[in-house]
């Protein structure tokens, strides 16, 4: 029988989270929400402090201003019960290569007092049933991740925190990750945070998405709330640079995105194309494509962030 899913309990809560190394602020500021259920995706360029929120949120750094609680337990006051609704992935999982994936999930269980039963449940999650009694050594890079994940999932944690799941994985990795990550939220009622810079991957699997940089919150929300907010419009110009500046000279080009190849793609009204297209005609530029088409969410954030760093 599947668990009932309250979709409104907070299973984490992020307020005025901040931390200072060394006098800099490294994070300042955050607040953000995952409910029971919810896939929430945590973005932002290098450097923008995804690592160390993520090293506060599973007690491995103390926040300097700010409060975390997690399944209603405040992690600084009551660490012992915020920490057991956690399951975390971080880096590589530690694996026993000459260990069967088995093996190496009673190890964990016994070190850490977890009953056997709970093992075929967590494989069942990470569907890795039909491999389970091979060799680690034998596994793909997928497979030991989907391996390190049932061990994160052996306590039942109602928030698990994936950082960068999708590194290295080969297409079909990626799939098979997104498939159970959703099952997860879906059937299981797991909260899941994930920092990735893979920013297709965030707009496939997840419900909202936060962007940070220099350890602050731009943007938080849905993501079709985030990105169908505007319509863009790839154009082909030549010569170029006189079709750029006509362009820009108009009153509803809202923004320049990216350039190059003699491409430039706007944000514009669609219903202002024809318009525009005759516009530059007249003035003796050859337009050779437009290409009308969403906003994406790696369109918003190189819009917000200036795209650095990616
Ligand atoms: N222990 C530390 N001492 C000094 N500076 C630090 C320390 N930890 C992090 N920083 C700095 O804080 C900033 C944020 O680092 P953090 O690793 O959290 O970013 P990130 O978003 O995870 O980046 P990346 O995607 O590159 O991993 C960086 O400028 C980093 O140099």
């Amino acid at each position: 029988m599947q668990p009932k899913i309250n979709k409104d309990e907070t299973i984490l809560s992020v307020k005025k989270l901040g931390k200072k190394i060394g006098g800099r602020d490294i994070v300042r500021n955050l607040s953000f929400e995952v409910r029971a259920g919810e896939i929430f995706g945590f973005l932002g360029p290098n450097g923008a402090g995804k690592t160390t929120t993520i090293r506060m949120l599973v007690g491995l750094a103390s926040p300097s201003e700010g409060s975390i609680h997690i399944a209603g337990y405040d992690l600084q006051k009551d660490f012992m019960k915020a920490i057991s609704h956690v399951g975390c992935i971080v880096e590589n999982p530690e694996l026993y290569p000459y260990l069967t994936g088995l093996e190496n999930l009673e190890l964990f269980a016994r070190m850490t007092g977890i009953p056997d039963e709970r093992i075929f449940k967590a494989v069942e999650q990470v569907e890795l049933t039909d491999r389970i009694n091979d060799l680690v050594r034998t596994y793909s890079l997928g497979m030991k991740q989907r391996l390190g994940i049932a061990q994160a999932l052996l306590h039942q944690p109602k928030l698990l925190i994936l950082d960068e799941p999708t590194n290295g994985l080969d297409p079909a990795g990626i799939r098979d990750m997104r498939s159970f990550v959703r099952q997860l939220a879906r059937e299981e009622g797991i909260g899941i945070f994930i920092s990735s810079h893979i920013l297709h991957e965030i707009q496939n699997l997840c419900d909202r998405v936060a962007i940070i940089q220099n350890g602050q919150l731009l943007q938080i929300g849905p993501i079709d709330q985030l990105t169908g907010v505007h319509s863009l419009v790839e154009w082909k110009l030549e010569p170029f640079e006189e079709g750029l500046l006509l362009l820009q000279s108009l009153p509803y080009i809202a923004k320049v995105l990216q350039t190059g190849n003699s491409k430039v793609t706007v944000q514009m009204p669609l219903d202002k194309i024809a318009e525009t297209n005759h516009y530059l005609l007249k003035h003796d530029i050859r337009v050779s494509e437009i290409s009308p088409r969403r906003q994406t969410l790696e369109d918003l954030f190189f819009d917000i962030t200036g795209g650095f760093g990616l």
